[in-house]
């Protein structure tokens, strides 16, 4: 069985240097936010997120994650202003989650975890593809959207209904006509770093923007996400859970606010 990638005993983020050397690298991520050294950036423009719930597909167990992918081939769901320059368009998104409520989140905040990330996948328009855009320097930018444990969230649960048949690594079925920005909350407020994916390739192409608001998720809901397994359908059952990479080293970069 090949030794691909994960997130067990043998094949964890702590493996991962020895197949991905970006592992090393400078702009690593996650890290731990320090918001009291993250610093205001009055330059720094709004959000702006327009999404089209036409342009969602389907939804993937993929074997790490799931993730809802959308169609990407014309500018009708972009993220622009903000940290970034020019259109990124909306590729996918996904989640990262904990085996209890205490731990799930990629990113912390003051040292603290929270029990689940949200990340929503844009790619940079002045090129071709996300393919293209997943290996330059300003290739991609995701947003991060941490869930807190309160109140059952309805639009996520719109998401959580369809993990029914997609169980198993591989799975996929049709997801059609969700709207990405209901799973935002109200505020944009964001903090942003340069950072890479957090998982292989772990590409150092990535500006993070991590909002400070959070959204809600109940401890029912968070099963929901715990129902689903790394394996595939026939293989040995194991369930999905703490699919997270640690926060990684600062490396001297720096954390700013959209916010005072
Ligand atoms: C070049 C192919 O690369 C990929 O498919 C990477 C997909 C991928 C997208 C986003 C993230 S995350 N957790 O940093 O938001 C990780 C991996
Ligand atoms: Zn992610």
């Amino acid at each position: 069985m090949s030794n691909a990638w994960g997130y067990g005993p043998t094949n964890g983020p702590d493996t991962w240097m020895e197949r991905f050397p970006n592992a090393k690298g400078l702009r690593q991520s996650p890290i731990n936010i320090v918001t009291k050294e993250a610093q205001f950036d009055p330059s720094l423009k709004p959000l702006k997120v327009k999404y089209d719930p036409y342009n969602s597909r389907d939804i993937l167990n993929n074997g790490q994650s799931f993730q809802v992918d959308f169609v990407d081939d014309t500018d009708s769901s972009t993220l622009t202003g903000g940290p970034i320059c020019g259109t990124y368009r909306l590729n996918q998104f996904h989640f990262h989650w904990g085996a209890s409520d205490d731990r799930g989140s990629e990113h912390n905040v003051d040292g603290a975890q929270f029990p689940c990330e949200l990340h929503l996948v844009h790619w940079n328009t002045k090129y071709s593809s996300f393919r293209e855009a997943a290996d330059k320097d300003d290739g991609l930018a995701v947003i991060g959207v941490f869930l807190k444990i309160g109140a059952p969230n309805p639009q996520l649960q719109k998401v959580l209904d369809a993990l029914d048949l997609v169980k198993t690594k591989g799975k996929q079925t049709t997801f059609s006509n969700f709207d990405a920005k209901t799973l935002l909350p109200h505020s944009l407020d964001y903090w942003t770093y340069e950072g890479s994916l957090t998982t292989p390739p772990l590409l150092e192409s990535v500006t993070w923007i991590v909002l400070r608001e959070v959204i809600s998720v109940s401890s029912v809901q968070m099963a929901k996400f715990r129902s689903l397994f790394f394996t595939g359908e026939g293989e040995p059952q194991i369930s999905m859970v703490d699919n997270y990479r640690p926060p990684q080293l600062l490396q001297g970069r720096q954390v700013r606010a959209s916010f005072q």
